[in-house]
Parts: structure tokens; sequence; C-alpha cells
């Protein structure tokens, strides 16, 4: 069960801090046609190419570049709506940034305590001696368990149960950059790669607090007591961090979770409502990158590098924070969120009016009632929202009762279609039916009905601000069948229901489920996505749809 909000590194996907972007920009500009024609295009795969006259394929895409957004990816022709426009395999992949222990080898969690696997030659925590990663270079390397086997003294004292959480984070963090450093030893071509993508060192340096912190857990780190001085200077330790700041992708299938550098998927630039999605392969870690609605020739392919399911004031904080540039799209510009109003407050002052941002690009611009003269300043309206925020996450996710009591106390203080209360119902769509004591044979119709109601409300937002072939629509339509499909048949049973009536609700759950099931078995074979894909086109077949 997840929740669909609290942002926790800077990667794109499924983080904070000030700077302008003019040096970027004049940079950029400045290095860009070198780097457009060295970019890798061999792992990139276009599917549905239509054919010229000249039967040469169309590529789905180019590169482009402009002053904005640096190198971004267009589309050269009309693209329809589940094109696979990029399929590849990672140039280099680690832990994510604040993790808990998890395998070299296969991301999923393990423990520093003795019983847990380890290498035999590095002591690392694996999750067996099977691992599939082990010798593998998306996985626990042969380079990798030499550098560490030789540091094994020095590591000895963090891979273990005492060590705080800070220690452990610090040096899981170190993993995917000691991996970057290592490629720059054992294939130059891959670690030239990643040195063609954008860090901003430039506006990192700027930033002391930003700059110290990694000057001191990263690269004194390495340098000094890794004694890695002689592979990697300081300044490109700083931009190997940069980098993995701002391409990293966050992926992971069956409780893995990882961090990836793909050597396209990068150049995609950011929307809060994107018109691609991406999944992952948990066999290979590679990403499948495709369009989740009609994009038409000359529009740029985009992808969020934020949570699209959190407002205006927070996304762009986070997106500037790690990517380092204030996003501009049309649904940042609007205090509506494109109808969304995903980000309104109920006015405490007449109670009636709705309380949204007067100037949605300006950060610290006021918060005002559309009724009456009521204001709040954008750090009040934050720290209104951070303690709200606080209250949900104390929320365990499978706690019906606390995520009603949650609804009904924010009722007053937040607009209805608020991401606050919208993560709560998200959470709740997702164990209403599912767990003990609230399976759908055992649950009331009241509680059945709140089940769908919540479904709606959460789609028909999903509908505005990530629409299309996208997987939290698929997901949030296979939740919504089962209360209708219920519901009908008891209003059939005890009469309430006309045929008519009970017919119509049976054609809504055939379409959710045939909706539901094309976007979900777009996602690979092996993810629980993909399974609850087939469960959906299997429930249509044996409803003779
Ligand atoms: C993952 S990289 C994308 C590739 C990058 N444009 C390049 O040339 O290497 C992310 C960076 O692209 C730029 N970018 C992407 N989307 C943007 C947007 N919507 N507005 C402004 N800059 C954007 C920012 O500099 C951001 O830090």
């Amino acid at each position: 069960m997840s929740r669909v909000s609290g942002a926790k590194d800077w990667s794109i996907g499924p983080s904070e801090r000030e700077r302008g972007i003019e040096a970027r920009q004049n940079r950029h500009h400045k290095h860009h046609k070198q780097q457009q024609q060295q970019q890798p295009q061999s792992k990139t795969n276009s599917v549905a190419q239509p054919e010229t006259e000249t039967n040469k394929p169309v590529p789905a895409y180019r590169v482009a570049h402009s002053d904005v957004f640096g190198r971004y990816l267009v589309a050269n022709r009309r693209l329809e709506a589940g094109e696979l426009l990029i399929s590849e395999e990672p140039l280099a992949i680690g832990p994510c940034v604040s993790c808990e222990p998890v395998c070299l080898g296969c991301y999923q969690p393990v423990q520093l305590d003795s019983q847990q696997y380890r290498c035999p030659d590095c002591n690392w925590p694996l999750c067996g001696p099977t691992c599939r990663g082990i010798r593998q270079r998306t996985g626990h390397s042969a380079e990798e368990c030499a550098l560490y086997a030789e540091r094994r003294a020095l590591l000895a004292d963090v891979l273990t149960a005492n060590a705080t959480l800070e220690q452990r984070r610090d040096l899981y963090e170190l993993v995917l950059i000691v991996r970057i450093v290592l490629l720059k030893q054992h294939s130059a071509e891959q670690y030239a790669n990643i040195r063609r993508m954008e860090s901003h060192t430039a506006e990192r340096r700027e930033n002391a607090t930003l700059w110290q912190h990694y000057e001191q857990k990263v690269v004194q780190r390495l340098r000094n007591d890794w004694q890695l001085a002689n592979v990697c200077d300081e300044l490109e330790l700083h931009e190997i961090c940069g980098i993995l700041d701002v391409n990293c992708f966050e992926i992971g299938q069956r409780g893995a979770k990882a961090r990836t550098l793909y050597p396209s998927a990068f150049l995609l630039a950011h929307d809060c409502t994107p018109n691609t999605a991406h999944t992952d392969d948990p066999a290979t870690f590679a990403i499948l990158l495709r369009t989740s609605r009609r994009v038409l020739e000359q529009e740029p392919l985009t992808l969020s590098y934020a949570y699209t399911l959190q407002g205006t004031l927070k996304r762009r904080t986070f997106i500037q924070g790690g990517k380092l540039f204030w996003c501009q799209c049309q649904r940042c510009a609007d205090p509506r969120e494109l109808g969304s109003d995903c980000s309104a407050l109920v006015c405490r002052s007449c109670r009636l009016g709705s309380i949204r941002a007067t100037a949605p690009l300006e950060q610290t611009a006021d918060w005002a009632c559309d009724r009456c003269d009521c204001r709040l300043s954008a750090a009040d309206l934050e720290r209104l929202i951070d303690r709200i925020n606080d209250d949900l996450e104390e929320i365990d996710v499978h706690d019906i009762p606390a995520l009603e009591n949650f609804l009904t106390r924010y009722r007053e203080v937040l607009r209805p279609n608020h991401y606050l209360l919208l993560s709560a119902k998200y959470s709740l769509c997702q164990i209403y039916g599912r767990i003990e004591g609230y399976l759908l044979p055992e649950m009331s119709p009241q509680d059945i009905e709140r089940k769908e109601r919540y479904c709606r409300d959460f789609l028909e937002i999903v509908d505005l601000l990530d629409p299309g072939l996208t997987r939290l629509r698929g997901l949030i339509m296979y939740e919504l069948h089962a209360p209708i499909m219920v519901l009908a048949q008891l209003g059939m049973q005890s009469g309430q229901l006309t045929r008519q009536e009970f017919l119509k609700r049976i054609k809504e759950v055939a379409k959710l489920l045939k909706d539901s099931a094309r976007i979900l078995q777009l996602e690979p074979p092996g993810s629980s996505e993909h399974e609850m894909g087939l469960a959906a086109a299997d429930a249509l077949t044996k409803m003779g749809s």
C-alpha cells in the first residue's frame, strides 16, 4: 500500500535549494552543440515508425535545445498514446539516497544484523548467495567487491546493526558514486556518457550548505578515508553528485528500490502534467518510456520530476531544490491547477470562500480568499500544510479509522480535492476491500459506497493531472470496478435497482476493467501492476465482455 506524497530524494519519478537559472543557461548553451552530436542514440528504440516516401522510418523524436530547457526531446511526428519511445538499460544503478540498507545485487531490503547473509569477500550484506546481481554490472560487480574488500576494516563498524541511521544512510549514498568512479577506471565510454549530463555545478557551488554537505559527506570521505584521491579530483566528485541529483530516476518493483542514470531518458524535460509515463523492468532495471496521451508533432516530450499529486508550492520547491529551476508550466501558473483545485483551503474567516495562491509563480506571494478579505502569507500557509502533512504521515496506511478521522478533521480546513485529503483517500481506496475486517464480502454497503466515492474523487483529479495511459489511472480504475459491481448486485437483489440501472453499472464496470487492463498490461511482466492488469483482463472475460 502506498501514499502519493512524501518526496525523499531528488530522483525523477516517482525533493530544495535556491538558485537562479541564468548561469546554467549560458553554460548549457556553450556546450550544447558538441554534447548533442555526442549524444548516444543507440539503445533508444522507437517503435511503430511510419515510413516516409523514401521508405526511411521517421524516428519518433529528436534532440532539440532551448535556452529554457537545455537539451530536450521533441516529437518528430504525431505520436499516439501508448507508443514505446525509449527502452534502455541503466548506465549506472545503485541504492537511493536516504535509503535503508539494501542488497547491492538486487536492491531488496536487507538487515545489518549477524543473521544477514554477507558477501564472503567484502562483507557487505546481500540478500543471499544466489542473488542474481552478484558479479553483475547492474549489481555487486567484481570491481566494487575488490574495492570494498580492500577497505573492509574501515567499513566494518558501519555495516553492523549498531551503526546509527545517519551513518548507514551516508554509507549507502556513496555506493552509486563509487560505482561511477569505478566506471572511470573500467569503462571509459560509459563514464564519458555520464559526464555529458547536466550537473549544475556552478549553481550548486553558490549554495554553501549544499556544497559543504557534499564536500564533507562525499568528497573528503572518498578522497581521504577511502583513499580515492588519485582517481577523482574534488571538482569531478562534486560534478558526479550534481549529475546524480539532476538526472537520476528512482525505480524498483516488488520492494526493490534503486536510483539509475539512463543514456537517453534523462533528456526529457519536466512538466507537471507530462505527456509520457515510464516504468522499469524488474529483470533488467531497464526503463520503458511511453507516450501517455497523443502528442503532436513538434511538441516537447515531457515527464514529471516531482510527484504530480502534490500542490504547486511544494512541487516547485522540490524541483528547484534538486533540479535547480523554477517550473513555469501551465499547471504551476494556474491558481486552480488546471481545474483540480488541489491546493485550495477553506477560508478560515468567512468559511465559504476558497484560499488560493494570488501569484502561483511567486513562491512568497500571499494566498487570498475569493470571497472575503482574508489573506495568508505563503510562510504561514506552508507551516499549516506541513503540520497537516505530519499528521498524515503519522497514520499507518492500513489504519482505516485513523484515515477516516483525518478526512473528518480536515474537512473544515482543506477543500475536498486538496492533495493531502486525496492522499488519504488514495490509501483508503487501496485498503477498503483488501485487509482483514474490511474484505468486500464483510463490508457494510456504506463502507463499500465510501470506497466507490473515494475512488471516483481520486480518479477525477488523476484524469486532470496525470491523464491518459498512466499507472495511477489504471490502478484506481481497477479499485473502482469492485465496489460498483458489488453494489449493483446488492441493489438488484434487494430490488432497489431496475434492470436497466443494473445493466448501466455493469457496462461501467466492463469499461473500467477494459481500460485498466490496457494500461496495467503495459507494465513489465513480473510487476504487481502487470498482474493486476491480467486480473482485470480475466475478470472482463468472465463477464463475457
Ligand atoms: C534531467 S536534466 C534534462 C536534460 C537537460 N536539459 C540537459 O541538457 O542535460 C534536467 C535539467 O533540464 C532543465 N529542465 C528540464 N525541464 C525544464 C523545465 N520545464 N524548465 C526549465 N528547465 C528545465 C533543467 O536545467 C534541469 O535541471
